[in-house]
């Protein structure tokens, strides 16, 4: 059984059909990232899977409960992190968290283990007696990680977790988000930087004006036409090289090489080979945007072209 399984699901506000039509499955233990443009329905979609908010249509199953008629089976499995912290602005850290522990019904001296362990697991030790107020926005995120991991939930919903982050901190929200599927738990997280998904994410459902992609138009988008960087020791032979290579128009040549749009991996491998053969000292040849980018892109040019 999946971890989470959405079908035909529908929510609108008034004359906003914020959420159209979403169905995706996110397989037990790994992480899915929820990648959609402004607007496109994510936050709703997650407001449903958490139980927060009722679909008008559809079917919706978190770790085999259905967030509609068995709320209490669903929360007391899954996470939620909210885009934005809602919490207690004078309580300390450790307070807050120990009170939401308690909310889960563990007794005073667990909860306030689990406090310590979670302020442990997000690296807040420093400001443990600080009231929430206080924090950094950055901070906040982990204080609001911490909050979704309270009861160890099976299935967790992260939106936009690394906002606010900095460098540091995003390495290690993504390397306990890849420990957290490692253990079994089932994770879906939204994000804007898709850039980050890619290193943490194993499948990606894509959103945009309230409907997920079918996975046809994904395989589809992910072998169509794409951006190549292409850096060399020797700038002007390169571009020489590419000139006559005939492979299509060098779109951009900068300070970080040149970019060519290539149709196939298989062309890619081709023209590195030619240049290689011709003597171009190539330093480094890769995709300009990583995956995730490539086919958020592309579905967004098609669904506008549509
Ligand atoms: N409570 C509400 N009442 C009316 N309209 C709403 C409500 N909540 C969301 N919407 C509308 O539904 C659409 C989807 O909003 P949602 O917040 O789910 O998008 P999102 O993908 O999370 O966007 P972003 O990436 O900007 O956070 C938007 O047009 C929004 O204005």
């Amino acid at each position: 059984m999946a971890g989470i399984t959405v079908a035909g699901v529908a929510r609108s506000f008034g004359e906003v059909h914020a959420v159209r039509d979403a169905s995706f499955e996110v397989a037990r233990g790994s992480v899915a990232g929820l990648i959609g443009p402004n607007g496109a329905g994510k936050t709703t979609l997650l407001l449903m899977l958490a139980s927060l908010l009722a679909p008008d249509s559809g079917t919706i199953r978190i770790a085999g409960y259905d967030p509609v008629t068995e709320p209490h089976q669903v929360r007391r499995r899954m996470g939620w992190m909210p885009d934005v912290l809602g919490s207690w602005p004078t309580l300390s850290v450790r307070v807050a968290l120990a009170t939401s522990a308690r909310m889960y019904g563990m007794g005073a001296d667990e909860a306030s283990a689990r406090a310590q362990e979670l302020i442990e697991l997000v690296d807040l030790a420093p400001l443990a007696e600080q009231a929430t107020r206080v924090l950094s926005r950055g901070q906040k995120q982990r204080l609001s990680l911490a909050r979704a991991l309270v009861h160890d939930p099976e299935v967790l919903l992260l939106d936009e977790p690394a906002s606010g982050l900095d460098p540091a901190a995003r390495a290690e929200l993504r390397e306990l988000v890849r420990r957290l599927a490692g253990e079994g738990k089932t994770i879906l997280v939204s994000s804007h930087v898709l850039a980050e998904l890619e290193e943490m994410a194993d499948s990606a459902v894509y959103l945009a004006a309230g409907a997920t992609a079918a996975p046809e138009d994904v395989a589809r988008a992910g072998r169509a036409a794409r951006h190549w960087r292409i850096r060399s020791l020797d700038a002007e032979r390169l571009v020489a090289a590419l000139g006559a290579a005939g492979f299509g128009e060098v779109a951009v040549v900068d300070r970080l090489g040149a970019v060519v749009p290539l149709a196939s991996e298989q062309d890619a491998a081709q023209l590195l080979a030619h240049l290689i053969g011709t003597g171009v000292p190539v330093s480094s040849f890769a995709p300009a945007v990583g995956d995730l980018e490539h086919v958020f892109h592309d579905l967004n040019r098609a669904g506008g072209d549509a």
